[in-house]
């Protein structure tokens, strides 16, 4: 293929398309380029008026968007990719620049003036070449734009606003998509046509030619200034050249540190569509020579802002089911997805690129794909599905972390706020109607089948021959006992209406040894008898006064010998994170046991924020919190149980076992 020694240059590199447009992703995937494609987080509010021309805002907005990405990638990651490509797509009317609408009124205003006019589309793109250095970031920017001309045909109100409530203008730039029924407003288009869709794939071509095959002084036939090799220079090129097929600094390319400053000053070159140089200077230093540009703000900053973002992506794709119709019938275009889901395609389409962006799916030319780990965890049928948890915190959690700052000033669960009506007791509020009662009890299920092995081989319970798991909802923990213990009977007890639901969360087919189901209130009534009682994300729901109530009743009925085991993310004493030399100190000084779960440094920090921010989802929700491995040893203590573990297991749920004496 006449194109593929340029591409081919790429193959052995890291490319990332720091570009969220799926139309991006498209053309230079139909043109057989592998790359990761991380979004970039820069934000399109360059000041216009600084800029002589449209066409150095649109790359200037590239370069920016290419060197956030490079930054965060090196930063963060500590993966530093090879190749950064940014681009960004302007229209330019009336000496104007429009860019994507923020509403209908906004692309009715856009499309207006564009109505029986010719305008321009610019696209700046900006390649950065990366290379690690002593852990700094050097970067090499090359960038270059494409102008090309349309024309629009004199159209009706009528046919603009059909055009407008058809979704598409939202996302492109000037509020059409040429590649769609935006080509029907269309008289002429003089220039590259995928331009305006948003990436010039031919002069970018053009651009990486240049780049790894410099042409040598003797066949340089261009003009001075123009150095772009003409499209049949590209047949001539072969893998042989190898002293000029990698990547060579040239005069297009300027160096960069990872600010993204260019070492020789403020200004730099760009070309325009016919290879002529032009420049401009980018104002650095204010006029007492002190720098303008702002520090960079820290990649976790920018991403626990926006995190909320993904967070609702995930939930919303989840209660659409996305990810089951992707499981069944996929790879599936954004149209059919939206047909089958009810939903409108403009938003369906963002939906699913910013789930691919988030890592969830994957986008081919065939369509949108569910990755293995949506499969497992995603989809609502899956044995390890976290689909029931999603929903509860779609429809129940978000709500009530809308009103966190309630929460937090008047110290109390923000059920009024979020639900508007008066909170009773945390259980009666998620079982008033048969809907909430199932989707609460599947999200303690998806949690529950998650942890229960885990939990149940923390520590070595074959001594026990009767369990009562406490609250043990559909049965997941109590299962996986009786799997591993086959010696063990295990009641489940649970309020009435828990109960009477269970039928739904058995396990069908396979044949597990039985489960006894008894209902009730521990709180008021007779608890069964057992050796071995089990708290299971209980304790954290309660205030310590309603936990007494509680461990005093079990304790009363323990025999010497009899145990309680108690699961929850136990804390560490400065409520930090779980750290081995408090618990080790812990074990020392209070009789505890401890063993640890060897976890890597980045899994502690992660557990750590899972904790803390489920201490928060405590606080929204319910009277209780999340507590310490000593808070928790102290309450247990007081009711007669002594010989406290603690098994830190490295998954949602921690273990303490203790045993009366
Ligand atoms: O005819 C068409 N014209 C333009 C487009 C699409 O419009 C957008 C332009 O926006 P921008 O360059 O800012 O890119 P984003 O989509 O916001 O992605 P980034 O993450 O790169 O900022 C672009 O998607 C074009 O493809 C079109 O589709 N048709």
């Amino acid at each position: 293929m006449v194109l593929s020694p340029v591409l081919g240059k790429l193959v052995s590199k890291r490319v990332v398309l720091a570009s969220a447009s799926p139309r991006r992703q498209e053309i230079l995937t139909n043109v057989g380029l592998r790359f990761e494609v991380v979004p970039s987080w820069f934000k399109e509010t360059l000041e216009k008026s600084s800029f002589a021309a449209p066409f150095e805002y649109a790359v200037e907005t590239a370069r920016q968007k290419a060197l956030e990405v490079a930054n965060r990638m090196h930063v963060k990651h500590m993966r530093t990719p090879d190749v950064v490509i940014g681009a960004d797509t302007i229209v330019s009317v009336d000496e104007q620049i429009l860019e994507k609408p923020v509403d209908k009124q906004d692309a009715y205003r856009m499309l207006s003036r564009l109505n029986g006019k010719e305008h321009s589309v610019f696209t700046g793109v900006a390649i950065i070449h990366c290379h690690s250095k002593d852990s700094k970031l050097e970067m090499e920017i090359t960038d270059f734009y494409e102008e090309t001309k349309v024309k629009f045909s004199e159209l009706s109100e009528e046919l603009l606003w059909e055009y407008i409530h058809s979704g598409e203008p939202m996302d492109k730039a000037g509020g059409y998509g040429i590649q769609a029924l935006g080509g029907m407003l269309v008289e002429y288009v003089h220039g590259d046509f995928l331009n305006v869709v948003g990436f010039p794939l031919n002069h970018f071509c053009k651009k990486l030619a240049e780049l790894y095959y410099p042409p040598s002084k003797h066949n340089v036939q261009h003009k001075k200034y123009d150095s772009i090799p003409s499209v049949d220079t590209f047949e001539n090129l072969s893998d042989g050249e190898s002293e000029s097929s990698n990547f060579t600094e040239h005069k297009g390319a300027s160096k960069l540190d990872s600010s993204g400053k260019h070492s020789s000053g403020g200004v730099y070159t760009s070309e325009n569509s016919s290879g002529v140089r032009t420049g401009f200077t980018v104002p650095l230093e204010n006029q007492n020579g002190v720098s303008q540009r702002p520090p960079e703000v820290p990649s976790k900053i920018l991403e626990l802002m926006d995190g909320f973002r993904a967070s609702k992506a995930l939930l919303v794709a989840s209660k659409l089911k996305i990810f089951d119709h992707l499981k069944h019938k996929g790879p599936l275009k954004a149209v059919d997805i939206a047909n089958e889901i009810g939903t409108s395609v403009c938003g369906t389409e963002r939906l699913l690129d910013a789930c691919a962006a988030l890592g969830l799916l994957e986008k081919t030319p065939q369509g949108y794909g569910n990755t293995d780990s949506v499969n497992t965890f995603l989809t609502s049928d899956g044995e390890y599905s976290l689909h029931g948890y999603i929903i509860h915190s779609n429809d129940h959690l978000w709500p009530l972390f809308t009103n966190l700052e309630s929460a937090i000033k008047e110290g109390s669960r923000q059920n009024h706020r979020a639900f508007g009506k008066k909170a009773e007791d945390l259980f009666k509020d998620y079982y008033h109607s048969q809907e909430g009662k199932q989707c609460f009890m599947a999200a303690m299920h998806s949690i529950a089948r998650l942890t229960a092995r885990d939990v149940a081989t923390a520590f070595d319970l074959s001594r026990f021959k009767s369990a009562c798991d406490l609250g043990g909802c559909t049965g997941a923990l109590a299962r996986e006992l009786v799997q591993i213990y086959p010696n063990l009977k295990v009641t489940v007890f649970d309020l009435p209406e828990v109960i009477a639901n269970i039928s739904y969360f058995q396990p069908s087919g396979q044949h597990t040894a039985p489960v006894t189901f008894v209902s009730g209130d521990f709180f008021k009534d007779k608890l069964p008898e057992a050796d071995l009682y089990i708290l299971s994300r209980i304790l954290h729901d309660w205030p310590d006064e309603k936990i007494h109530v509680l461990l005093s009743k079990i304790s009363a009925l323990c025999r010497p010998g009899s145990a309680l085991l108690v699961a929850e993310t136990v804390l560490d004493e400065q409520k930090t994170h779980p750290s081995r030399a408090v618990l080790q100190s812990l074990s020392i000084t209070e009789g505890c046991a401890i063993l640890l779960a060897e976890m890597v440094l980045d899994d502690e920090k992660k557990n750590r924020s899972t904790a803390l921010l489920q201490s928060l989802n405590m606080l929204v929700q319910t009277e209780g919190k999340e507590r310490s491995g000593s808070e928790y040893q102290a309450l247990l203590e007081q009711h007669g149980f002594t010989n406290v573990k603690i098994r830190i297991t490295g998954n949602l749920l921690d273990v303490i076992l203790c045993v009366k004496t």
